[in-house]
């Protein structure tokens, strides 16, 4: 069947359950009238019961993240537990992010220790119900063909079952993110988003909404992904909703872990860690944590000057000050040598995190290192576009050419025959 996907948000200004069926059976005439019949079976019992504890690791109280010091560039410790003005002591986003890290880490763990290795369970075959599991999995193909090419042709080498995953999330990020990116973003309110994070919970349930819904339903049956990463994300929307600057990079740090650090979290129960891998979980969870961070603060950088047209700042507010720019600058457009110092700065952190990532993808397993290289490769290159552009990102944006994004494609292959060493 030719389907042209579309994640355009039905121009229903309050978001109900139906208005996020676009993309789906209304369409094309497959409808689905009753999809929680998907998977009757509770889930709940499947999934990490909140009281669980974080799992055995030591760790200090100070967490490290590549943040700008004075006097240049360096691991600088950021602590944990930071004192704001009234004197009371605030976890910082780092903090945050790394509690994070470690329920997803100990939840892999977990299931590995139960089940051998990651054992993907069968599909749940109720009558009628399969062929349109996979219908539901083509459609996510599709779409995932569609907006993302690069990560489309990259899943082509892994096992059928993590592939149809990758496709399910993926469509569900980009689902999320239209909320509001996409032409409807004017009309989305908080409310809206209580919905969608609603209609979330159903789906780890059990009990999907619609099509799409379903393949992620059946995907969270098969992998252990737990439900947290998607709530952030939601939250990282919510954020967007009512903030347009940064006062530092700590705040902008948990910004990024909400839009894309998620991703890299929700991505590797799929993706799986190598069999012969020694390194810990927890650093493989940090890698791909990083990756997200870098592939994010990246987007910013390239899209300064078309966030700027939307009134929104992406940028550290006190490191803009340090380096004598001001809003007004960023709204004028106006490439100086402040400016250009002040990118490369922030250009240099982008790329601690990318070396930060390149740790964490030859612990993968063998078949998904070549589309997370394959990421990796083209959007750090976005970074030495905007070099090339002299750093003029408020009227040129920075694109990987088609050619060098072919040429990606072997690199990345010959990266990923690399595995832990
Ligand atoms: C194989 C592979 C790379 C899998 C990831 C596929 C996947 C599930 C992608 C979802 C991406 C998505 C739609 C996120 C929603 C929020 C968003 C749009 C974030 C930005 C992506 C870039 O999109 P785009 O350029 O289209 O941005 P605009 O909307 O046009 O502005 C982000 C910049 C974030 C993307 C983040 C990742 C792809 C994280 C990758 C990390 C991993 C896959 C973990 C790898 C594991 C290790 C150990 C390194
Ligand atoms: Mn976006």
């Amino acid at each position: 069947m030719s389907f042209a996907p579309s994640l355009v948000v039905s121009p229903n200004v309050e978001l109900s359950p139906s208005s996020f069926g676009f993309l789906d059976s209304v369409r094309d005439g497959s409808q689905i009238p009753d999809s929680s019949r998907f998977f009757s079976r509770n889930r709940a019992a499947n999934l990490m019961s909140k009281k669980q504890k974080w799992g055995n690791h030591s760790h200090s109280t100070e967490l490290k993240y590549p943040i700008l010091c004075e006097g240049g560039y360096g691991s600088v410790i950021a602590a944990s537990m930071v004192a704001n003005p009234a004197g009371e002591m605030a976890v910082s986003a780092e903090q945050k992010v790394y509690n994070v890290v470690m329920k997803q880490a100990a939840l892999v763990k977990r299931q590995l220790r139960t089940a051998g290795e990651l054992d993907v369970k069968p599909d749940i075959v109720l009558p009628g119900t399969l062929s349109l599991l996979n219908e539901a999995y083509d459609r996510c193909g599709e779409v995932c063909a569609e907006y993302a090419k690069t990560f489309y042709l990259g899943t082509m080498l892994m096992t059928p079952e993590r592939q149809k995953a990758i496709w399910a999330i993926y469509v569900w990020c980009r689902r999320t993110d239209e909320l509001v990116d996409g032409p409807n973003a004017s009309h989305i309110t908080p409310t809206a988003l209580d919905r969608w994070e609603a209609r979330l919970e159903e789906l780890f349930q059990g009990r999907p909404f619609d099509m799409l819904d379903a393949a992620l339903a059946d995907t969270v049956t098969k992998f252990p992904v737990d439900i947290q990463p998607f709530k952030d994300m939601i939250e990282g929307m919510r954020m967007d909703l009512r903030k347009s600057r940064y006062k530092n990079f700590d705040e902008l740090y948990l910004y990024c872990y909400y839009v894309a650090g998620t991703v890299g979290l929700m991505s590797v129960p799929i993706m799986g860690i190598a069999p012969d891998s020694q390194a810990s979980t927890e650093s493989v969870y940090n890698s791909a944590l990083a990756l997200g961070i870098a592939n994010q603060l990246t987007n910013i950088l390239r899209d300064v000057g078309e966030d700027a047209r939307r009134g929104r700042i992406y940028l550290p507010q006190d490191e803009l000050a340090q380096a004598g720019l001001s809003d007004e600058d960023i709204f004028a457009g106006r490439v100086t040598d402040k400016w250009r110092n002040f990118m490369k700065s922030q250009i240099k952190r982008a790329r601690m995190f990318f070396d930060e990532a390149e740790k964490g993808v030859l612990e993968l397993n063998k078949a998904s290192r070549w589309p997370v290289w394959a990421s990796l490769l083209l959007y750090r290159q976005i970074l030495d576009e905007i070099e090339a552009n002299d750093y003029n990102n408020f009227t040129k944006r920075a694109y990987v050419s088609k050619a060098k994004k072919i040429l990606a494609l072997p690199m990345a292959y010959a990266r990923s025959l690399l595995g832990p060493s």
